[in-house]
């Protein structure tokens, strides 16, 4: 019976009419998804929502997720896990859902196709106040997302914590319009809240937004004042371009060309004095270069000198520097449980929470030393104007622009920028550097031979000399394809739902990309694990940005800002390494004993100092 009623629907007349109209829709699919179906504007083809979850591994515990497996090397953890899952693979690290990338494409992916839904940065301890809730003082009160870009209210609201009325802690401020919305964040107890105002621009309207100004707290310098660590929002974007301005733009890098000159001096220097045939530990001796540079931009030609020294700034700044370092990369319970009251007792009982206190407090004050030497009236009536403190104390004293009311809180955290940012950077790169060059003792002659030959008869290299050294500039990316210092980047965090190779990623998903992974893929490089410079010859592979299997400064929006001064630095301090010495490993040591290993928080070092015995040419 079912056999002929088959056979008789077989016989139906208007059945090549269904085949055909199938056939069509069928073929017409995609277009009739993408015309009724709309992406989340990420501009993939996908609709992420569709799209499935990257695959990762299981979670090894309920609570803690992935987070003991990372390691001290989260970089090596997550190649790992992509060789078994592929380049986009996800995580759960305490209560943060993580995605990491491993691929030029998927990088592409939130580098530049989804750049602004993922260049915001996850809070952590650091940064992070808790907002509370929002109040608009004369009547205006609504909920933050319909008047403002809710990225930049996070910024606003990270300033501090504020638990009374507005008009009760703000005596002094000043009289507002009406339409004025005055933002008014939960202030925790140590914070002073009648600093004053400050005017910014709310993102989506161009409302004038004036918000409590409120002194940092002693646990809270940045505050999400600072470039690095602020969301994504038209106060990032402000601070990032007075960042730029006054510190790395092409001109500034240049104005500060007596600054690296006079430091390779002193280094070259130091080295020439040292004990003949006794190592040297190089990475110290870096240091002392790096800092030497980017504190010289920052406070002018007193940095370092006896001036600096001297009693009168309360310690050792770069001894405070090395602790601010250290606390800003460390491990902290709140950075994987970002709202667990649980994880605020855990790190105070870890003592995390009050060495970050002690560290920022002490750092705080050392750059409140330096704008109040700044701001001595003697200095300002003789127009002394020689490092970026002198230009932006500059800048604060003439603003007319309201919008954008630049206050000390601001000085200090582009200075934290700079200083954190510039300092360990250059010295983990040119640390490396010089390591594979005496592991590799032909490149080492080689590089040596195109110095001498191109700089003759002078004492140092200049950094005119620097431009014709094309051998030397593959070195330097041929390192930063071995050792990127920031091996994962800064983390991000993503803004929307959005599709990264293939898989849907949805809002508030930290993301990681692994460059470090990348640069060692054998599916991108050849003989990957090998330092051969000469793989770049007549390729146009650069490392700014556009090229995404080599990103040590990443790219897109949140490139690193640095780009031009640290390349500078680094080129300048190896040419002249290489010219005005040559290098041998203590006695009894070969190549191969170099170790290699990495170690670190937010830059990767090389995880053993490398001695090696300078000898003056
Ligand atoms: C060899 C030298 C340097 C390397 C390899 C390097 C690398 C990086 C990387 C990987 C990022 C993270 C981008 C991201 O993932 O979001 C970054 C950001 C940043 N770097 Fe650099 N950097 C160097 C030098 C400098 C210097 C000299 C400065 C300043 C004086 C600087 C200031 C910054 C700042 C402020 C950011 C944060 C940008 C933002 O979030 O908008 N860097 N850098």
């Amino acid at each position: 019976m079912a056999t002929e009623l088959l056979a008789s629907s077989q016989l139906l007349p208007w059945q090549p009419l269904v085949q055909l109209l199938a056939a069509v829709l069928f073929l017409l699919l995609p277009l009739v998804y993408l015309l009724f179906f709309k992406g989340d504007g990420n501009g993939g083809v996908m609709d992420s929502a569709s799209a499935p979850s990257p695959p990762g591994p299981p979670r090894q515990l309920p609570v803690l997720g992935n987070l003991l497996q990372i390691g001290s090397r989260p970089h090596r953890y997550f190649q790992a896990v992509a060789w078994r899952y592929g380049p986009v693979v996800q995580v759960q690290l305490g209560s943060i859902r993580t995605v990491v990338v491993h691929s030029p494409e998927a990088a592409k992916d939130v580098l530049r196709t989804n750049d602004l839904q993922c260049c915001s940065r996850p809070s952590s301890p650091g940064n992070r106040s808790k907002p509370i809730y929002i109040c608009t003082w004369l009547g205006y009160c609504q909920q933050p997302k319909a008047w403002m870009d809710p990225s930049f209210l996070t910024v606003v609201l990270g300033h501090a914590e504020l638990q009374s009325s507005p008009s009760c802690l703000l005596p002094s401020h000043p009289p507002l319009r009406p339409a004025t919305a005055v933002v008014i964040p939960r202030l925790p107890r140590y914070h002073h809240p009648t600093v004053g105002s400050r005017s910014c621009w709310g993102e989506n309207e161009r409302r004038l937004a004036t918000i409590a100004t409120l002194q940092p707290s002693h646990h809270h310098t940045t505050n999400y004042l600072d470039v690095a660590v602020s969301p994504y929002s038209a106060y990032w974007r402000e601070m990032r371009k007075l960042l730029v301005i006054e510190l790395t733009s092409i001109r500034r890098v240049q104005s500060f060309a007596y600054a690296r000159a006079a430091e390779v001096a002193r280094l070259v220097d130091t080295l020439t004095a040292s004990p003949a045939g006794v190592p040297v530990d190089l990475s110290s001796a870096l240091y002392t270069f790096s800092d030497g540079v980017i504190g010289t931009v920052a406070f002018g030609k007193v940095y370092g000198s006896a001036a600096w020294s001297s009693s009168e700034w309360g310690g050792s700044f770069q001894e405070a520097m090395d602790e601010t370092m250290q606390v800003v990369g460390s491990f902290s319970f709140e950075d994987f449980f970002p709202s667990s009251a649980l994880a605020r007792w855990a790190d105070a009982l870890t003592g995390a929470a009050g060495r970050r206190r002690r560290v920022f407090h002490r750092i705080d004050g050392f750059f409140d030393a330096v704008i109040d030497k700044h701001l001595e009236p003697e200095r300002l009536s003789a127009g002394v104007q020689e490092g970026m403190v002198d230009a932006m104390v500059k800048v604060w004293r003439e603003q007319k622009d309201e919008a954008f009311g630049l206050t000390r809180d601001h000085i200090k955290a582009i200075l934290l920028d700079a200083f954190v940012g510039g300092i360990d950077t250059t010295v983990v790169t040119t640390t490396w550097i010089m390591s594979e060059l005496m592991r590799n003792p032909r490149v080492m002659q080689k590089a040596q031979a195109e110095v001498h030959n191109i700089v003759k008869n002078k004492s140092k290299v200049c950094e005119e000399d620097i431009q014709n050294m094309k051998y030397l500039k593959m070195i330097i990316k041929e390192n930063f394809r071995l050792h990127p210092p920031g091996t994962l980047l800064i983390p991000r965090q993503t803004m929307k739902t959005c599709t990264i190779g293939g898989y849907s990623v949805s809002s508030e998903t930290r993301i990681y990309v692994n460059v470090w992974a990348m640069g060692r893929d054998p599916n991108i490089w050849d003989n990957p694990e090998q330092f051969y410079p000469e793989r770049f010859e007549d390729k146009g592979i650069d490392f700014r940005g556009s090229h995404f299997e080599i990103l040590p400064f990443r790219s897109g929006q949140r490139i690193c800002p640095g780009i031009a001064m640290g390349v500078a630095n680094v080129e300048l301090v190896v040419a002249n390494l290489l010219y005005c010495f040559d290098w041998q490993l203590p006695k009894g040591m070969k190549e191969e004993d170099i170790d290699m290993d990495e170690i670190g928080q937010l830059a990767f070092r090389k995880k053993l100092p490398l001695l090696i015995v300078p000898m003056k040419h």
